[in-house]
């Protein structure tokens, strides 16, 4: 197994509305193939976006104005990410993930896809939506099987908490939704207690969502089903 490296919490501190102490996340030395790394020196200039502490302008970015702008968050290889932009070539995907080898990967599969309607911010999603996106700016959100954190001492790193939801919500624009998809059973019911609970969202369904056509099912997550694993998907709609 590979070491693994513990990203510092940053220093606490009472200025801003959410304060990001500890991560979501693990960074791990992945080692790149040569293709993932072909495709970062390549397409990277024309799809990868510099995390800055600005406003980004989604149009331009995209370079058009009227397609739905859907955020990603955590898109690990960028399998699902690739396929639901092919599947969805109307809509504007902007794919955020911290790790190296998953955005070559994910550069390396709109290559070999042309595809076109991505663009790639590898920094933490957090900061992403504190400092570069606007209110009221994203039709939707997709956070498919976060790290559920299993034991309970680390369920404080889980990304799904009350204060993010609030974060993200302000950054919905009315009818927009967050699906989240998640194959850990508790954490699923985390993530229901949270979403419910927040006056800005209603539930799609009673409880738990039939899967979205658009999202398609993993291979991880094929096998999980075979051997009669769950997964819960839930969609939401900011008021
Ligand atoms: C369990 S993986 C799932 C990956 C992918 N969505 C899938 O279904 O295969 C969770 C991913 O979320 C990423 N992640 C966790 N917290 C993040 C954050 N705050 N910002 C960006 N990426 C994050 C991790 O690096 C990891 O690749």
């Amino acid at each position: 197994m590979r070491p693994m490296t513990e990203i510092d919490p940053t220093p606490e501190s009472s200025e801003a509305p959410y304060q990001r102490r500890i991560r979501s996340f693990v960074l791990r030395q992945g080692r790149l193939t040569k293709g993932q790394e072909r495709a970062l020196e390549t397409a990277w200039p024309q799809f990868g976006i510099e995390y800055v502490e600005q406003t980004l302008d989604l149009a331009h970015t995209f370079g058009r104005n009227h397609s739905p702008k859907i955020l990603e968050i955590g898109f690990g290889m960028g399998d699902a990410t690739a396929k639901i932009a092919q599947t969805l070539p109307d809509n504007d995907f902007l794919a955020v993930e911290v790790h190296t080898p998953g955005v070559g990967s994910l550069l390396k599969l709109m290559q070999e896809g042309d595809i076109r309607n991505i663009r790639i911010l590898q920094h933490d999603a957090v900061e992403v939506l504190q400092n570069m996106l606007a209110d009221a700016s994203l039709d939707g959100v997709h956070i498919f099987f976060p790290d559920p954190w299993h034991k309970k001492r680390h369920h404080k790193r889980r990304l799904i908490q009350a204060e993010f939801i609030q974060l993200l919500c302000s950054k919905l624009k009315a009818g927009a939704y967050i699906h989240v998809a998640t194959d850990w059973q508790e954490y699923a019911e985390w993530v229901l207690e949270v979403l419910r609970a927040d006056p800005q969202l209603q539930n799609t369904a009673a409880e738990y969502a039939e899967k979205p056509v658009y999202r398609p099912l993993t291979k991880f997550e094929n096998r999980g089903l075979k051997l009669g694993h769950g997964v819960w998907d839930l969609v939401f709609k900011r008021i």
